[in-house]
C-alpha cells in the first residue's frame, strides 16, 4: 500500500471528479491520523472507523511518524508500515498507510507533513485527526495554527483524557504502551491488537517476540 496506493486511489477519484460535467462538486475528503503505531492498535482502527463512519471522509490515511518530533525510540519505520498495513487489512481499503512522512524527512513535524500533503493534492480536503491525549502536547507543537488553517482538525475522545470539544463518544482504553508492556510480561494481547497485527510483529521479532526468554531457574 503506502503514499503510492494513496495517491492511485486518490487520483482516480479526482479524475471522476474532474470529468464530471458539474465542477461545483465538493472535494475528495480525506482524515490524517499520524501516530507512533508501535504498534497499531483496535484504539487506533476504532478511531479511523468512527471517523469514516461518521464525518463524511472517503478515506483515512495511517501516517506512521519517521522521525518524531519529540524524539520518541520505536521499532523501525518499515516494521510499523507492515503493521500499519496489517491493520489496514481490517477495513474494506477505506482505511490507508501513507509514507509521507518518511518522503518529506526532516523533523516529522506535522505542520510540514501537511504543507506537503496540500501542495501535492490540491482536490483533496483534509481533516487531521488527534486523540484528546495530544492536547495537552499542543503548546509544544510547531505551528499549530498554521495546521488549523490547512485542516480541519477532529479531537476525538480518547478514554481517560476528558476535555471540552471533543468529538463522539469515549473511545477504547487501550494504548500502544500497554501493548508493549503485555509483551515485555510475555502476555498475548490479543484482545487489544488485530491478529494479522500481531503475526506482524512476531514474524519480525519486533518487541522482544520470539527472543529467548530469561529463565528463572
Ligand atoms: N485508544 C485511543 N482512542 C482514541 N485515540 C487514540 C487511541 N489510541 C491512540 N489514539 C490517537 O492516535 C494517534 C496516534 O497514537 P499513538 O500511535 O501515539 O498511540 P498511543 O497508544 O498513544 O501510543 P503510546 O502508548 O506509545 O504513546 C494519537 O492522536 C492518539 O491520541
Ligand atoms: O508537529 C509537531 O510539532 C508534533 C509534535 C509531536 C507529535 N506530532 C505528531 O502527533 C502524532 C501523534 O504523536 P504520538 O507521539 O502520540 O505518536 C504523530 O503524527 C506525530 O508526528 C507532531
Amino acid at each position: 500500500m503506502g503514499t503510492s496506493c494513496c495517491r492511485r486511489r486518490c487520483s482516480r477519484s479526482i479524475r471522476a471528479r474532474r470529468s464530471s460535467p458539474s465542477n461545483k462538486r465538493p472535494a475528495v475528503k480525506v482524515a490524517l491520523l499520524g501516530g507512533s503505531f508501535n504498534p497499531p492498535h483496535v484504539g487506533h482502527l476504532m478511531a479511523a472507523t468512527y471517523v469514516h463512519a461518521t464525518q463524511g471522509v472517503e478515506a483515512v490515511w495511517l501516517m506512521p511518524t519517521f522521525h518524531h518530533p519529540f524524539g520518541k525510540q520505536l521499532e523501525s519505520f518499515e516494521a510499523r508500515v507492515r503493521m500499519c498495513e496489517a491493520l489496514c487489512r481490517e477495513t474494506s481499503g477505506w482505511l490507508q498507510t501513507s509514507l509521507v512522512e518518511r518522503e518529506v524527512g526532516g523533523g516529522g513535524r506535522t505542520v510540514d507533513t501537511l504543507a506537503f500533503l496540500v501542495e501535492r493534492h490540491p482536490d483533496i480536503q483534509f481533516s487531521l485527526i488527534i486523540g484528546s491525549d495530544i492536547l495537552r502536547d499542543l503548546p509544544n507543537w510547531k505551528d499549530f495554527d498554521r495546521i488549523q488553517k490547512m485542516a480541519h482538525v477532529l479531537v476525538l475522545y480518547r478514554a481517560g483524557y476528558p476535555a471540552p470539544d471533543t468529538v463522539g463518544p469515549p473511545l477504547a482504553e487501550v494504548s500502544s504502551t500497554q501493548v508493549r508492556e503485555l509483551l515485555a510480561r510475555g502476555q498475548e494481547p490479543a484482545e487489544l491488537v488485530p491478529s494479522g497485527v500481531l503475526a506482524v510483529a512476531r514474524e519480525a521479532g519486533l518487541f522482544g517476540l520470539g527472543a529467548p526468554r530469561a529463565r528463572a531457574d
